[in-house]
């Protein structure tokens, strides 16, 4: 008897959607990948590959599942790494089927984040702008820097750097504006923290309540984040960087099987998570 968790992956063509399609079907060892099998890889009905089978496209050995428009009705869970565009359907489908979703597509609009607030009524979400443990982390640690130097002497500007490859559609990095959601509540300012995105021409001084971001378009880069922390004197850097993409799909796949883990030994109960959730650090704070 198969015990394997049936995953479906809405993306399946995409550089992040191949890695999870490599590592759910055993093409290397990883822990968080094991005990799946793959028996959907979804993608955009004009998508070159359509037809193709998933794990060759991955780069890998036959798996016997095409990339197709189509979905499966055997997916017990879904993993979605694919564009703003694509992402209402596929959380339509999951609703309509009752299964569960791990979102990493970033660059959502508002509207969406609050049809991805109902879906969670129906079926339990994991939805974070990074599947990677080190970057969860890192934001756990940012949040206790900017608490540290809330009352510093001379003040602390915090800026967001952020390198990614040259073909990433969305900036700043859904991780990006995530590290500014997080530390902005941690600044617990008197006033409303503003959040800039570069800087051009007489800008005039930074003021004391912002946070700024920039965004470097670079090769090949998967993905790194820099938080300066800068004081009078002195200052900190907090840097996080990806070697390659397999930090975002083990960690997609971690998300994926806890998702399948509720107490009743089926699924979670409907509802919305994050990776904090996931990693254990949820009341890390
Ligand atoms: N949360 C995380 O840890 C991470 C999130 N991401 C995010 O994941 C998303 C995908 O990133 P990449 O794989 O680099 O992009 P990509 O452009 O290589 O892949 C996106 C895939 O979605 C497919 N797609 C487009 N329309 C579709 C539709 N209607 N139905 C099904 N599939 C459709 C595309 O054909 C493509 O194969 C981006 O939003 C990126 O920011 C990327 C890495 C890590
Ligand atoms: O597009 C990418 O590549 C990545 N996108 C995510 C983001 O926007 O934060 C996560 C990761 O940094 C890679």
């Amino acid at each position: 008897m198969n015990n394997t968790i049936k995953l479906a992956v809405h993306g399946a063509a995409g550089r992040m959607g191949q890695r999870v399609v490599a590592l759910a079907s055993g093409a290397d060892s990883v822990e968080d990948a094991s005990g799946f099998t793959v028996v959907g890889a979804i993608d955009h009905a004009n998508h070159s590959k359509i037809g193709q089978d998933a794990g060759v496209v991955a780069g890998g050995s036959p798996i016997d599942v095409p990339i197709s428009p189509q979905w499966p009705s055997t997916a017990e869970v879904v993993i979605d790494f694919s564009l703003p565009e694509a992402l209402d359907a596929c959380v339509a489908q999951c609703v309509a089927q009752k299964c569960p979703l791990v979102i990493a597509t970033t660059g959502l609009s508002e509207a969406q984040k609050e049809s991805l607030a109902e879906a969670a009524r129906s079926i339990p979400i994991v939805w974070a702008p990074s599947m990677s443990l080190a970057v969860n982390l890192s934001m756990r640690m940012a949040e206790q820097i900017t608490r540290a130097l809330r009352d510093v002497a001379g003040g602390v500007d915090i800026e967001i750097l952020e390198r990614h490859h040259r073909f990433k559609a969305d900036a700043p990095s859904g991780t990006a504006l995530k590290f500014g959601e997080l530390i902005a509540d941690a600044m617990d300012a008197d006033e409303p923290v503003q959040h800039v995105h570069g800087r051009e021409g007489h800008t005039g001084q930074r003021t004391r309540n912002e946070i700024g971001y920039h965004a470097i378009r670079v090769g090949d880069n998967p993905g790194e984040h820099t938080i300066v922390f800068g004081m009078l004197g002195e200052r900190i850097e907090l840097n996080v960087a990806a070697s390659n993409r397999d930090c975002y799909a083990s960690g997609a796949l971690a998300a994926a099987k806890w998702l399948m883990q509720g107490e009743a030994g089926g699924p979670k109960p409907a509802g919305m998570y994050n990776m904090f959730d996931v990693l254990g650090m949820a009341d890390s704070q």
